[in-house]
């Protein structure tokens, strides 16, 4: 099968701004798939270039091997797109507005029905069928959003910001529903302000920043990137920090009585740092690890390209 989306050398021109600078980018098939990146990085642009709504300035990008441009119509039939703004038709009850949006996919009238009532079961709002679309708590009409990206049975998904100023408990709910589908083959592209969404959710993540790709890698790969913080008390606690002469440690304090050591791969090193400080006479009595976060390695990335830039 082709790769999901594949994008080369994509640029696009607002005009004078410079939304997307040569951005490269390939999506496996099956893969759940998250872009980062700051506001204005071009996480938007570079999905409404995928769906057909904004024209890009130069370079190519497919979408299981259909052009997105010369090949429009199987591309988009191949997406379900849950847009962060509600652009929805308020004035038909829900239902109908699946409908309608499975016929636009060339979907028959009694399928389309079919499909209409199994996408509402699926995201938990069937019993809402007959209501309008504002109408609906903010909630629901998050449901209702990727409702409307499932009806047309997409191998890709795309959601921009799928959890936008939800409450936990549906935040929660949304995961596992986005992962029964990926689990079930769908694609999904996700775009996130929320690193601990990304982290728990994607297989790789890619890190955007003024139009380009800075970096992609599993959550876990990044976060190995990061430095970890290992804070070690002591039965007799020294008076001064001992010195490490481990060439993965960044730092050492002495803070309270006890040690912070600030580590790259800081959990792989536990046992040195044990047997060095063992072998100075100190006598262990606990320790605890603090794990770089995706958020901490996310803003130093996208830090330090917008300062190259300057
Ligand atoms: N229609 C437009 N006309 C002019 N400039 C635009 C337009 N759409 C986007 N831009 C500009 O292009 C750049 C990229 O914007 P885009 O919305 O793609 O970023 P984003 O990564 O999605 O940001 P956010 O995280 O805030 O949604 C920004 O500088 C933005 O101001």
């Amino acid at each position: 099968m082709p790769q999901a989306i594949r994008a080369r050398d994509l640029e696009k021109d607002y005009g004078d701004v410079r939304a997307l600078d040569g951005l490269d980018l390939a999506v496996e098939s099956g893969e759940f798939f998250g872009l980062l990146g700051p506001n204005g990085a071009g996480k938007t642009t570079f999905i409404n270039i995928l769906v057909g709504l904004v024209h890009s300035t130069d370079g190519d990008v497919s979408v299981f091997g259909h052009d997105v441009e010369r090949e429009y119509q199987q591309a988009r039939d191949a997406i379900g797109l849950a847009p962060q703004e509600f652009n929805v038709d308020r004035f038909f009850p829900i239902k109908e507005v699946l409908e309608h949006k499975a016929g636009y996919h060339g979907i028959s009238r009694a399928e389309a029905s079919r499909r209409a009532e199994e996408a509402l079961r699926t995201v938990g709002i069937y019993d809402k069928r007959d209501t309008r679309f504002d109408w609906l708590s903010g909630g629901m009409k998050r449901r209702f959003m990727l409702a409307r990206a499932l009806v047309s049975d997409p191998d890709l998904l795309i959601l921009d910001e799928p959890t936008a100023g939800v409450d936990v408990e549906l935040r929660r709910d949304l995961w596992d529903l986005i992962t029964d589908l990926n689990d079930d083959g769908t694609t999904i592209l996700l775009t996130t302000h929320y690193i601990e969404e990304a982290e728990r959710l994607c297989d790789r993540v890619a890190i955007m920043d003024q139009g380009r790709k800075v970096e992609v890698a599993s959550p876990d790969e990044l976060m190995n990137r990061g430095t970890d913080k290992l804070t070690i008390g002591f039965r007799s606690p020294p008076s001064t920090a001992p010195s490490l002469g481990l060439p993965d440690v960044r730092d050492v304090t002495l803070t309270d009585d006890r040690l912070v050591v600030t580590a790259a791969r800081g959990t792989a090193i536990v046992p040195d740092v044990l047997r060095e400080l063992e072998s100075q006479g100190y006598e262990v009595s606990d320790l605890d690890i603090k794990r770089a976060s995706l958020e901490e390695v996310f803003v130093d990335l996208t830090r330090t390209e917008s300062a190259i830039e300057a």
